[in-house]
């Protein structure tokens, strides 16, 4: 069966996010996690397959490479007429990538003429004007952003983010192009393509300019950004099929959350739920240790509190100032890989001790856990609050929420769970 779109998104809760809004919009939304088998042939009814990497924070050269693979598999196996590769809404980068290389290669390999960066999804407060992002109204430079513990996001124009990322001109269609409508965002397209620019950044602020970029757009072979646009697509798209919501809880629901974020929304969750529930912080010098030990101690704890009125919280989110001093000690990559390395080995732990329901915060967090449980495949259910849905793993009857850094509002892991039924 070919498919409409082919995903390749940099992490795990990027991958649920944009599932998430073409799922709602009607489309049959296959999720798999990890690279698939390149040998295997897509023969399931889809109009999207979101393939989800953990590629954000790789070196460029391996970002690029799984990216490509992706690439492949989707346009020979599966048949994909559209790639969209799924960033963060947030632009997370570095001045070595990836959305600039992993975008070049993909320009390469699909012979596109350009390609289009749509990061916006104002749904969530991310808004694009004059080529410079916005979290709620706020500069992405000044939203919080710029303390995040891998990809600190200093500076809010999108042209400035990729120009150490790309050889490739880049241009930009603002605001009033597209509110113009359809033809003149075609248009202005036309004129960036004659212009030689290859990275075109669309200016975004509503829902409605969102549907006028997916009408100019259904037909683009390659397309970038957030999750916004994704929606979008489908939205515009016909036929529409009835919305199907996977479900597959548990008979009986043995939760926990796991939470690797320090994004400044994730700080507002845990402090929030520590105040009412059973709560551990990770102690990162014995995370670097790597001591097994530690993860039993932490294992043994969650699973005493496993028949709590709420599931209990492990967690390494930490404010920017604790966040800075551990750095420092232990150097920012050795941190985050000890923090994700116990995270990893904990999943199997608990797992393995009957845990059925995993509540995880963070997009490489996510990476690691869904990793750790070896899942194949997932099928999209109600989402918790926009961009976070409850996603199965039929075989091994594992229920997750996986939730982007910034998404959800102070409460969502109790709204988590009371959305768990
Ligand atoms: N206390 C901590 N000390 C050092 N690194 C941490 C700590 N807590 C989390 N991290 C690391 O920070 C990164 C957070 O990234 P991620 O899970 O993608 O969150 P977000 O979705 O907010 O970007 C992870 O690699 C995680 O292991
Ligand atoms: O587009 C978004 O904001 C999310 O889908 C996403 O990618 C979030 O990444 P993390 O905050 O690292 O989870």
């Amino acid at each position: 069966m070919a498919v409409m779109t082919g995903v390749i998104a940099d992490d795990f809760t990027g991958a649920t996010d944009i599932a998430s809004f073409m799922a709602e919009q009607g489309w049959r939304v296959a999720l798999l996690p990890g690279m698939p088998d390149m040998t295997q042939r897509w023969s399931d009814d889809a109009d999207a397959i979101v393939i989800s990497l953990k590629s954000r924070s790789l070196p460029a050269d391996e970002a690029v490479r799984q990216s490509l693979q992706c690439y492949h598999w989707l346009k020979q196996q599966a048949g994909a007429k559209q790639i969209y590769f799924k960033y963060c809404s947030t632009f997370d980068s570095t001045p070595a990538g990836n959305i600039g290389p992993v975008s070049d290669a993909l320009l390469e390999a699909t012979g596109a003429p350009l390609i289009v960066h749509c990061p916006a999804l104002p749904q969530n407060g991310r808004t694009v004007i004059h080529g410079h992002l916005f979290v709620n109204g706020v500069l992405l430079n000044e939203s919080g952003m710029e303390k995040h513990p891998l990809n600190p996001m200093t500076d809010a124009s999108l042209e400035r983010l990729l120009a150490p990322q790309t050889p490739n001109a880049t241009g930009v269609i603002n605001l009033a192009t597209v509110q113009a409508g359809v033809q003149a965002v075609t248009n202005a397209l036309h004129q960036h393509q004659l212009a030689g620019n290859k990275h075109i950044i669309v200016d975004t602020l509503t829902e409605a300019d969102l549907l006028t970029l997916a009408d100019a757009l259904q037909s683009y072979p390659l397309l970038a950004g957030g999750s916004g646009l994704g929606g979008a697509l489908a939205a515009i798209a016909h036929p529409q099929h009835p919305l199907a919501q996977a479900s597959g809880f548990a008979t009986t629901i043995r939760a926990v959350i796991l939470s690797g974020s320090c994004s400044s929304m994730t700080n507002r969750q845990v402090n929030a739920y520590k105040a009412q529930a059973a709560s551990l912080p990770l102690d990162v010098a014995r995370c670097m240790a790597d001591d097994a030990g530690y993860i039993d101690e932490i294992a043994l704890w969650a699973l005493a509190h496993r028949h709590d009125a709420h599931a209990p919280l492990v967690y390494a989110t930490q404010p920017p100032d604790v966040l800075r001093t551990i750095q420092q000690r232990y150097g920012e990559q050795a941190a985050s890989q000890a923090v994700e390395r116990t995270f990893a080995h904990l999943t199997i732990a608990l797992r393995d001790a009957g845990i059925n329901t995993f509540i995880v915060a963070g997009g490489e967090t996510s990476g690691t856990v869904v990793e750790a449980l070896q899942v194949k495949r997932l099928t999209t259910g109600k989402a918790i609050t926009p961009g976070v849905p409850w996603v199965f793993a039929p075989e091994q009857q594992l229920a997750l929420a996986l939730k982007s850094g910034n998404f959800g509002q102070a409460d969502f892991f109790f709204k988590a769970q009371e959305y768990a039924s």
